[in-house]
Order: C-alpha cells, then sequence, then structure tokens
C-alpha cells in the first residue's frame, strides 16, 4: 500500500528540551551537564529551526493506548499534535476502526498490531512501542509498509530486576501465601523449607539487559549467579556463563527467564526442562507469557518438583485493569490460582514511576523526531538513517524521505528526479528488503515538490514518499 495520505509534512524540525529523568526520588530530574550552558558559550553559531509547511503541527493524528505515561502524552501535545490517549488497549475490530484515521499510534505490550490491523492503517506512519518487547508488533509486514516502529530498550530494565529480587525472597520465604493466610485472619508462624537467599545459586536465561542487571544485584546479596544465553556474553562480577540450558537448570536454586518472545523461545520451560531442574527450586518468568508452559509448571508445582514461581507475564493477557484472570481467557487459570507459593502479578516487571516517565520521554521524543524530520535513529525496523536539521538560513530547501524497495538502480532513478535541483546532503540505507533515503535539496519552491512528489510516486521501487520543508 502506498497512499498519497500517508505523505506527511509538518511544520517543524525543533529540537525538543525535555530532559530524561532518570532520578531515584518520584520529583529529581537529570540534566544533562550541557543543558545549563547557552549555545553561546559553548561558541556555537545558533541557528534557528526552520518552520516546515504545508501541512500544520495539528493535522498529526494520534492514538495512545495502554495508559501512556503523562511525559510522552505531554511531549506529543507539546507538537500541538491531535492526540487520544485510552488507558487500556482495544479488541481487534475497535482498534481496527480507530487506527485507520491516525499517523501514529502508540502502544504498550497488550496491543496486537497484527498485519490484519497494519493493512487497515492508511495513514500510518509511526509506531511507537512504551516498553522494551515489539513481539506483538508484525514487524516485517511494517516495514514492508514502510511504518517505523521505535521501542525504549532499557528504560524499564532496572525496573524488572528489582522485582525479581523481590520475588526470590518472596519466594524462599514462602511471604505471599503467610501475608494471604494472615489477611484472611490466619496465624502460621513456620521456618520450614523457608531459606536464606545467601549462597543460593540464581540461574539467569538470557544474559541481555535485564538479565545482566539482575545478576549485579543478585550477587551483591550473597548469592552465586550463572546464565546461559545464545549469545556469548561477558560476565558481569563473578558471574558464569554455563553451555547449555539442562547445565543452568541442573546447577540452579532459582531460576528466572529473561529472553524475548521467539518462535525458538516457545515453552523454552516446559516438563522435560522442569525435570532437569532440582528438587525444590523456583522458577520466575517476567518475560513472556509464552516461554512457559504453564500447565507443565502446574504439575512440577503439584508434584513437589518446584517449592515456588513467580509469573508476571501470560500468554492471553487482560485488556485492561478490573478485568477478570479467569478461565475465559486461559483455560489453566483457576488450577494455577489454587497453587501454594505462586506469586502472580499482573505483567508489572516495568511498571514504576521512574521507568514509565523515561520511557515516555525517550519513545515521545523518537516519535516527534521521525515525524517532523524523518530520523529512524532508534528504529528496530527501518535502517536507522539521520541529517542534519534543516535551518531558517536554508529557505528555500525541503527534505525529501523516500521509503523503497531494496533493488538495484533505485538511486539513478530518484537522483534523476532530483537532478532540477542542488541535492545539499543524502543519505540512505537498507535494512532486509526495504531501504530508506534521505535527501535534502534546494532552490525548490513549494509549486516544484508537487512535481517531484508525482515523479516519485510512479516510481515502481516506491514504499512511501514524505516531504518536509
Ligand atoms: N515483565 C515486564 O514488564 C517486562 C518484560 N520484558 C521482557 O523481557 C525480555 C528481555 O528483555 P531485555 O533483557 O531487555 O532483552 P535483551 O534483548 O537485552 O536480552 C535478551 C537476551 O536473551 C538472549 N536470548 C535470545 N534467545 C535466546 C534463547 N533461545 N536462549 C537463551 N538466550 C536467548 C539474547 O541473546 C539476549 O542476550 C524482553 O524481550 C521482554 O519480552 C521487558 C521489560 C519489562
Ligand atoms: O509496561 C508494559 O506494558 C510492558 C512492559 C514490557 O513487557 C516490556 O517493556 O517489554
Amino acid at each position: 500500500m502506498a497512499t498519497q495520505a500517508r505523505d506527511i509534512a509538518n511544520r517543524s524540525l525543533m529540537t525538543n528540551s525535555n530532559v530524561l529523568s532518570v532520578s531515584t526520588s518520584p520529583t529529581a530530574a537529570f540534566h544533562s551537564p550541557l543543558s545549563s550552558l547557552g549555545a553561546s558559550q559553548l561558541g556555537r553559531v545558533v541557528t534557528q529551526p526552520k518552520q516546515l509547511k504545508p501541512f500544520d503541527t495539528q493535522d498529526i493524528k494520534i492514538l495512545l493506548l495502554e495508559n501512556v505515561n503523562q511525559s510522552g502524552k505531554d511531549i506529543l501535545k507539546g507538537q500541538g499534535y491531535q492526540v487520544e490517549a485510552l488507558k487500556s488497549s482495544l479488541p481487534e475490530d475497535e482498534l481496527i476502526e480507530k487506527i485507520r484515521d491516525v499517523h501514529v499510534i502508540g502502544i504498550r505490550s497488550k496491543t496486537r498490531l497484527t498485519e490484519r490491523v497494519l493493512r487497515e492503517a492508511k495513514h500510518l506512519i509511526v509506531v511507537g512501542c512504551f516498553c522494551i518487547g515489539t513481539n506483538q508488533v508484525d514487524l516485517e509486514y511494517a516495514a514492508k509498509e514502510g511504518i517505523a516502529v521505535f521501542n525504549s530498550p532499557f528504560a524499564n530494565s532496572r525496573s524488572v530486576a528489582e522485582l525479581v529480587i523481590g520475588e526470590i525472597i518472596v519466594l524462599a520465604r514462602q511471604l505471599g501465601d503467610r501475608s494471604n493466610e494472615l489477611h484472611s485472619g490466619t496465624w502460621n508462624k513456620v521456618s520450614a523449607k523457608c531459606w536464606e537467599i545467601r549462597g543460593k545459586t540464581l540461574g539467569i536465561i538470557g544474559y541481555g539487559h535485564i538479565g545482566s542487571q539482575l545478576s549485579v544485584l543478585a550477587e551483591a546479596m550473597g548469592m552465586t549467579v550463572i546464565y546461559y544465553d545464545v549469545v556469548n556474553h561477558m560476565a558481569l562480577g563473578s558471574a558464569k556463563q554455563v553451555p547449555t540450558l539442562e547445565a543452568l537448570l541442573n546447577g540452579s536454586d532459582f531460576v528466572t527467564l529473561h529472553v524475548p518472545e521467539l518462535p525458538e523461545t516457545k515453552n523454552m520451560i516446559g516438563a522435560p526442562q522442569f525435570e532437569q531442574m532440582k528438587t525444590g527450586s523456583y522458577l520466575i518468568n517476567a518475560s513472556r507469557g509464552t516461554v512457559v508452559d504453564i500447565p507443565a509448571l502446574i504439575n512440577a508445582s503439584r508434584n513437589g518438583k518446584i517449592a515456588g514461581a513467580a509469573l508476571d507475564v501470560y500468554p492471553n493477557e487482560p485488556g485492561g485493569n478490573g478485568d477478570y484472570f479467569t478461565s475465559n481467557l486461559n483455560a489453566w487459570a483457576e488450577d494455577l490460582r489454587s497453587l501454594k507459593n505462586i506469586i502472580l502479578s499482573p505483567h508489572i516487571g516495568g511498571s514504576t514511576e521512574e521507568a514509565q516517565r523515561s520511557i515516555g520521554v525517550e519513545v515521545g521524543n523518537a516519535l516527534v523526531r521521525y515525524v517532523n524530520s524523518g530520523v529512524t535513529l532508534g528504529a528496530v525496523n527501518l535502517p536507522e538513517v539521520s541529517l542534519r536539521s534543516l535551518t531558517l538560513d536554508e529557505p528555500n530547501h525541503a527534505r525529501v524521505i523516500y521509503i523503497h524497495h531494496n533493488v538495484p538502480g533505485v538511486l539513478k532513478q530518484v537522483n534523476k528526479v532530483l537532478s532540477d535541483h542542488n541535492v545539499d546532503k543524502q543519505t540512505t540505507d537498507s535494512k532486509g528488503d526495504v531501504a530508506y533515503l534521505m535527501a535534502d535539496i534546494s532552490d525548490v519552491q513549494p509549486g516544484e515538490i508537487k512535481d517531484i512528489a508525482d515523479r516519485l510516486e510512479v516510481l515502481p521501487s516506491r514504499i512511501l514518499t514524505r516531504f518536509l520543508y
């Protein structure tokens, strides 16, 4: 689909002055040392960002789902975009209705942007995943349609790692059960099968941003850390990489999963893997619900193979707060809820004020950069391409963005179209079958842009063309 309607130009190429909050206090903010210095103190010549036309920023329609943090909403509203923000996700048919109209959609982990949904998104140019995971988006299809996808690759990693540390202690001390008992009026003071975590072995599956952060925290609590990863990662502290999943399962008192949702990680922990775990060990899953075979976990808990588990993620998750977690959603839900020493949390690994605020700023800024200037730095499905901003000193310039099939001869054809003008700067890169070209051309009048657009439109390689001027 290559529609004229998705060719959005926009009024501003402004730089964003929001600061990224990585504070430990709810109110403090982190300022880059440079942000307190005026540009003149740095000896730079100040050039005003150029106001782009013909479209107003108010023409950009944005739909934010799943309670995106205020920091993200503020950045997008600050640009003058039309922002509609909903607290929960939407059922697929309602999503399709809404997505038809918007240029930008912001989601978290719940909203599935499948090919069926994206096919209807005739105006969509970019998706913001206000989270780490992007498994909920059909990235390949989006790229084929020229729709960029951004995420926040590590702003909530620390929050997940801290939750897991908490869960390790809560499981080792059966704290969830003791608390539930006392909430219902029963005093039950026990020490049998309650343990310190000092000296125990934590096995981390997936030693990426979260797994490695957790490794450091766990060692600080006196645990021994081993990890298994398909990639050979540098061990932090005294942690040791083990060669196989089986070696990790054999050697760990606590096993925790931090892998992405992939075909290879589906049911990565099932009946055979529970057999390989130590009797009386614990399993924690704060990655994706598809990674653990839950009926196998229920069996392993009932037959005493595992002494407890903590789950933050599920194959099917409710759409919003207040929805029920029952067998209507997952056939085994009631069995799971009835088990002893099982912590069930509603996908809150990344849900802290710090993480959500940082994600809002990071993804909000990425969306503004993409809409206003076409820069794809940080995109997960398109090549990462950047050009310095146009300024007021360059009044008759236009930026051409040409997303196209990665086939031979395209540059020659595009440059033929642009050849009546001076190409001041140009960059291009490809990722798989899709390539992204940006060019700033000078001495171009608004009337001439239509002509350039029309000529690019008909090139067979075209996926999507945008003009910013
Ligand atoms: N519960 C929650 O709220 C949150 C959950 N997550 C989930 O956690 C996952 C991990 O996050 P990050 O650490 O940031 O990801 P990451 O990409 O930094 O690390 C993932 C690691 O898993 C490894 N891996 C991939 N396939 C594997 C396999 N088959 N066997 C062993 N290792 C494998 C990779 O090599 C990589 O080192 C995310 O993909 C997301 O699904 C992320 C944030 C919050
Ligand atoms: O906070 C969310 O909704 C999703 C967290 C998560 O799973 C992620 O960041 O991948």
